[in-house]
């Protein structure tokens, strides 16, 4: 078993029901969901609750579907031409799969931050307010706050404050990944979706993450696929365990690490796979 110390956090939050959480417990609700990239079938009846306000992370050897997974819930697979998806994922109740969905208006409520960071070639200032522009939003006042505000979430603002102005491409990877989460952020989702967000960091700037991700909960619902087990027995609160497209275990972190239910889960933490 990993060592999972760090994840009996002073005052964490009570132990959820996962399977009998109330509808205002959900951030997102997957129900029987199957995927199927052209004939090949990558997720088999996937059928889980994502509690709000928590960090919920996806494990599982390569190739497992863990980012597919999470692709699903902003529909970023639409992007995918071969892709097909049946069941459901339901967002305040309502499948995010309809066909009356705003896919934009879904994926500014549902952020995503991927593996490697993607600022836009503008300044710090305009790839924070991005979104807010989309929107139509042009006071000046309202966007100084805003990027104020999205910085200091990110805990990038102290680093950056006097060169607003200048090309984000000149912050190092660790702060270019902090201002793709400011990025997200600025336009209020409810749902972060994060992809390997440090895998492309050194070991401070993962730190650093990992200590974000934890403060970003307390305002919105964060999602993360990870390759690393520490990562995920640090930084979550619930753990969901996939192998071969399945969902063999989900549990909350501690216990997963400590006593998983399945055997698959058991190999899997104590190395014997993946
Ligand atoms: N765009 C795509 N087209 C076809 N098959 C795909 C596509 N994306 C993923 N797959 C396949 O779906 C399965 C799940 O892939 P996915 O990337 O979700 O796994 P993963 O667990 O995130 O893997 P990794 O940890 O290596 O990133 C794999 O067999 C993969 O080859």
């Amino acid at each position: 078993m990993i060592e999972v110390k760090t994840t009996l956090k002073a005052g964490s939050s009570e132990k959820l029901d996962l399977m009998n959480m109330s509808p205002e417990q959900k951030a997102l609700e997957i129900k029987g969901l199957d995927l199927f990239y052209g004939d090949k079938q990558a997720l088999h009846q996937v059928s889980m609750s994502i509690p709000k306000n928590q960090v919920t992370a996806f494990i599982g050897p390569s190739g497992c579907g863990k980012s597919t997974l999470l692709r699903c819930l902003n529909r970023m697979n639409d992007l995918v031409d071969s892709c097909r998806i049946e069941g459901e994922i339901l967002l305040h109740g309502h499948n995010i799969y309809d066909r009356n969905v705003d896919v934009a208006a879904l994926r500014s409520n549902v952020g995503m931050v991927f593996q490697r960071p993607n600022p836009f070639p503008k300044s710090i200032y305009e790839n924070v307010v991005y979104g807010l522009r989309l929107k139509g939003v042009n006071d000046r006042r309202q966007l100084d706050e805003a990027v104020e505000t999205a910085l200091r979430g990110a805990a990038l603002w102290d680093e950056v404050k006097d060169r607003l102005h200048d090309n984000a491409f000149g912050l190092s990877g660790g702060q270019q990944q902090r201002l793709v989460i400011a990025r997200a952020i600025a336009i209020s989702p409810e749902v972060l979706l994060l992809d390997e967000p440090t895998s492309a960091l050194d070991p401070i700037s993962t730190l650093t993450i990992e200590e974000l991700i934890n403060d970003l909960k307390s305002q919105f619902t964060v999602v993360i696929v990870t390759h690393n087990m520490q990562q995920a027995a640090r930084v979550s609160d619930q753990t969901a365990f996939m192998y071969m497209g399945e969902l063999i275990e989900y549990a909350d972190t501690n216990t997963l690490f400590t006593t998983p239910a399945k055997k698959k889960t058991e190999d899997y933490i104590t190395g014997r796979y993946g």
